[in-house]
């Protein structure tokens, strides 16, 4: 018999609403906490020390050197080859170096002490303006030992995001890597209420500049390095103070795919009510005190955030990796982080996975026909034995021990979450590396409030409602979204609910109801095992000139198994009958790419122009979309395509890896223009 992963509640739901569901075990009381009583962040680590004090906890390497190499690229120049030489720059890198929990402990002590000494105290707010780190994480311990507030802000913030984080939440301290400081240099003028600047840095230095960027900032703050601030707490000890369940402990800003970030209240209550709801179904599948995570997500997003989180209370050893440092590729003279590691999970964004999909496939498609239909038949095999529970791992030490060795060979499980994974990359991780687990977070609920279970082998949902929240459907009229068929804006309520955006009470109005229930944006509908199915953002949802609606998220998702694309942003509007795309190759491929559709071209930087390519591309768009059977109005009428890579850097991605649609729309007009005037459409 199938299992229910959720259980509707009696006497609930109404006429534009489902019933309520909560997770199959918990339907009687919804999880406010982990056990035993911990109701606030700091309270994990110290429960850790408690049940395990000289086990491993926080791991990290240290910079040793970098090492340059000449690299030699071939360009096509007038039709003929030309060799340039690049230099790239690698990292060498240490092993792992390990953190007790006793260690963690007295160290975070010392720096909240360290914090204390300098005047900062409870309730103030100490900014976190780091890459994903060991120190970014003992500084926030650090602060919460003291119950002051962490406002996160992403490391590739630029200027005025940064700006607006620290007067909006009156930061008293800003903690950054010393690379970052040339930033706040720049900045400090307009800083309105930062007190005191404290740094860490690599065991190999500070680039340049950097030097000069501390002096300049001297000028008007306080400025320490992480390790005089922990000096200063060792000599001036004081006792922890420690927060209370309801008290905030994160000002944590949402990643902007919808436009500016906003300050998000985020409860020490709310992320233990998710470490609690985690745990109740997930400890089967962990050795605690053995297993071991691969860090290396942003934890300015609450999805790496939580998750380090709930490590640290199960005994779950957290390694910090980078996405510069990850494979055997990215350093030299050492491994990369995933096979020094030798994680037992790992967490991607479905932007990582892609990536690692293409390189995977690059590599069959390049062997022979036999290689080839092996490895494709026994993806498809292994995914079928798995959905009925029968033996296959068995093919792992045949087929995949390759692909498994290249990420350490000990994953148990992956997850994937933040935005929606293709069905096709689900299926080739779970056969290539191990099971893959689609979670569906959100900043305004602490993180979590839905996933699979590892042994759950079906697709296209993101499982059952999380133990620390209960969830209904409700009728989106305007989209024709309708309860009574099962579909719905996604409502949640429960202890992991925000306690507000900063200074927006009118938007925490428009977004909580005055009865608790958060509402996501996002449409959902319920499978027959109570899993919940994410059809597509409210906001995403574009009504064609037919009147119906397309869903732009899950379009692009289904577009994502062109192997042309790198990335792809879906446009539509009331005046199209279907939708154009801008669609995203990375530069270093086009050339690759045309050479195989036979497309002639004198330079390879005309190839994203040539009519040719674009044609062969949004041929092979088409055929996606006749494979995946979608229907004509949500088939592609026109592309044009963008050559610049697109990352957070250059403001085309959310620092989580989503589509910033307006930036990627901005920077692409002319060719947008271009393509609504093959398409017949007036301009606005
Ligand atoms: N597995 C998933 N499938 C589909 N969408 C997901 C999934 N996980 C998360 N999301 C999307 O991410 C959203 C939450 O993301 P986050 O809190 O980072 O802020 P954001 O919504 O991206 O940014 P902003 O609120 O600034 O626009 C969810 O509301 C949902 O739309």
């Amino acid at each position: 018999m199938a299992v229910v992963y959720s259980k509707a509640l009696p006497q609930s739901g109404g006429a534009n609403e489902t019933p309520t569901r909560r997770f199959h075990t918990s339907t009687e009381k919804i999880i406010d906490q982990a056990n035993p009583d911990i109701t606030n962040i700091y309270a994990a680590l110290l429960y850790g020390q408690q049940t395990r004090p000289d086990n491993p906890v926080l791991g990290k390497r240290d910079v040793l050197g970098t090492v340059t190499e000449d690299k030699q690229v071939q360009h096509k120049v007038n039709g003929k080859m030309e060799t340039v030489t690049k230099q790239w720059s690698y990292f060498k890198l240490s092993e792992y170096k390990w953190m007790t929990y006793s260690q963690a402990v007295d160290y975070t002590t010392n720096l909240g002490a360290g914090f204390r000494s300098m005047g900062v105290k409870a309730k103030n707010r100490v900014l976190i303006y780091a890459p994903t780190s060991r120190e970014w994480q003992l500084c926030a311990f650090g602060a919460f030992s003291q119950s002051m507030q962490v406002v996160t802000a992403y490391d590739t913030l630029g200027e005025s995001g940064l700006l607006h984080a620290m007067n909006q939440a009156k930061v008293e301290v800003a903690f950054l890597k010393a690379d970052q400081m040339p930033i706040l240099a720049r900045i400090m003028d307009q800083i309105e209420t930062v007190k005191h600047v404290v740094y860490y840095q690599d065991l190999y230095g500070m680039p340049d500049g950097c030097k000069e960027a501390i002096d300049k900032v001297k000028t008007k703050y306080a400025v320490y390095t992480m390790e005089e601030v922990h000096e200063l707490g060792v000599k001036n000890p004081v006792e922890r103070q420690i927060p209370e369940g309801q008290d905030i402990a994160l000002v944590m800003y949402t990643s902007g795919s919808t436009g500016k970030p906003k300050g998000v209240l985020i409860g020490h209550q709310g992320v233990m009510a998710v470490a609690g709801g985690i745990h109740l179904f997930i400890a089967p599948y962990i050795e605690h005190g053995h297993d071991i995570i691969l860090s290396y997500l942003p934890l300015s997003h609450v999805l790496a955030f939580f998750v380090d989180v709930y490590c640290i209370y199960s005994g779950i050893r957290v390694g910090y990796g980078t996405p510069r440092t990850l494979t055997d590729d990215s350093v030299r003279e050492c491994q990369g982080d995933i096979k020094e590691l030798r994680p037992m999970v790992m967490m991607g964004v479905p932007q990582v996975w892609n990536t690692i999909r293409a390189g995977m496939l690059k590599q069959v498609n390049n062997s022979s026909w036999l290689v080839r239909k092996l490895f494709y038949n026994a993806v498809e095999l292994k995914n079928v034995l798995r959905s009925h529970n029968l033996p296959h791992n068995f093919m792992d030490n045949i087929v995949f021990k390759k692909t498994r060795e290249a990420t350490g060979g000990r994953l148990k499980f992956i997850i994937t979450g933040g935005a929606p994974i293709n069905r096709n990359v689900q299926k080739l991780m779970n056969a290539a590396l191990c099971p893959m687990i689609q979670g569906f977070g959100m900043t305004e609920a602490s993180g979590l409030l839905s996933v699979q279970l590892p042994d759950d082998s079906t697709f296209n949902n993101v499982g059952a409602p999380c133990p620390s929240v209960e969830m209904k459907l409700v009728d989106v009229p305007e989209a024709k979204y309708f309860a009574k068929d099962g579909k719905g804006e996604i409502w949640v309520r429960g202890p992991s609910i925000f306690k507000g955006y900063l200074d927006n009470d009118e938007l925490t109005r428009e977004t909580v109801t005055e009865d608790g229930w958060l509402k996501t944006g996002d449409i959902g509908q319920w499978t027959d095992q109570g899993q919940l199915t994410i059809i597509d953002r409210k906001k995403n949802l574009v009504k064609l000139v037919s009147g119906e609606y397309i869903a732009l998220e899950a379009l692009e998702s289904t577009y994502k198994n062109s192997l042309y694309i790198h990335n792809i942003c879906v446009v539509a509007d009331s005046r199209m009958a279907q939708p154009c795309a801008i669609v995203n190759i990375d530069d270093n491929q086009i050339a690759q790419m045309a050479d195989n559709a036979g497309i002639d071209y004198n330079n390879p930087s005309e190839i994203a122009t040539s009519q040719d390519f674009i044609k062969a591309v949004l041929a092979d768009l088409q055929h996606v979309a006749r494979e995946n059977n979608l229907t004509k109005q949500e088939t592609l009428a026109a592309i044009r395509i963008d050559a610049e890579l697109w990352s957070p850097e250059n403001d085309r991605l959310t620092p989580a890896m989503k589509l910033k649609r307006t930036d990627i729309c901005d920077y692409n007009q002319d060719k947008l223009e271009d393509m609504y005037r093959q398409m017949g459409l007036d301009q606005e």
